[in-house]
């Protein structure tokens, strides 16, 4: 069995709201919201994997002191299993856009049960609402 490590982000804003961001068309899942992140690539320490996918997925800079790491994702897909560790962030430089994304989208944690997310990103969503409340 394969296992696909990927890193990714709650960023939350001063109001306790959560970023979710739409995936692109001809991506696998898409059209799903999901958290930023994406794949390690060779040599890279997670952390700096999310780093750099912040950068550039949403355009921001994020220090890596200001990255708390929250819980993970264990969910096995057809072709790989994929183990998805979830940082939180509050604080970050610049501004949010969607560079990769088809949309974005702030929301209070309660209200990620909404969306349609990978089935992946389920067991996720509890953690948030304990942390931030619903
Ligand atoms: N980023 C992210 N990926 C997720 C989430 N839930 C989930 O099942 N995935 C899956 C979808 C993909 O199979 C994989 C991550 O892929 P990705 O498309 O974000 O990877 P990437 O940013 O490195 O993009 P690419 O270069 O592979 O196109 O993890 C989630 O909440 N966030
Ligand atoms: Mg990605």
């Amino acid at each position: 069995m394969k296992i696909t490590l990927v890193v990714a982000c709650a960023l939350v804003d001063a109001d306790n709201r959560v970023l979710v961001a739409q995936r692109p068309e001809g991506k696998a899942l898409a059209g799903l919201w999901e958290f930023p992140g994406g794949k390690m690539e060779p040599g890279e320490r997670p952390e700096q994997t999310l780093i750099r996918e912040l950068d550039e997925e949403l355009g921001i800079t994020v220090k890596e002191e200001c990255l708390a790491p929250l819980t993970f994702a264990s969910f096995g897909y057809p072709e790989f299993h994929l183990l998805m560790p979830l940082w939180v962030c509050r604080r970050w430089e610049g501004q949010v856009i969607a560079r990769e994304h088809t949309a974005l989208k702030w929301l209070r944690a309660g209200k990620l049960r909404d969306m349609p997310m990978p089935p992946a990103d389920e067991p996720l969503i509890p953690p948030l609402i304990d942390l931030l409340g619903a």
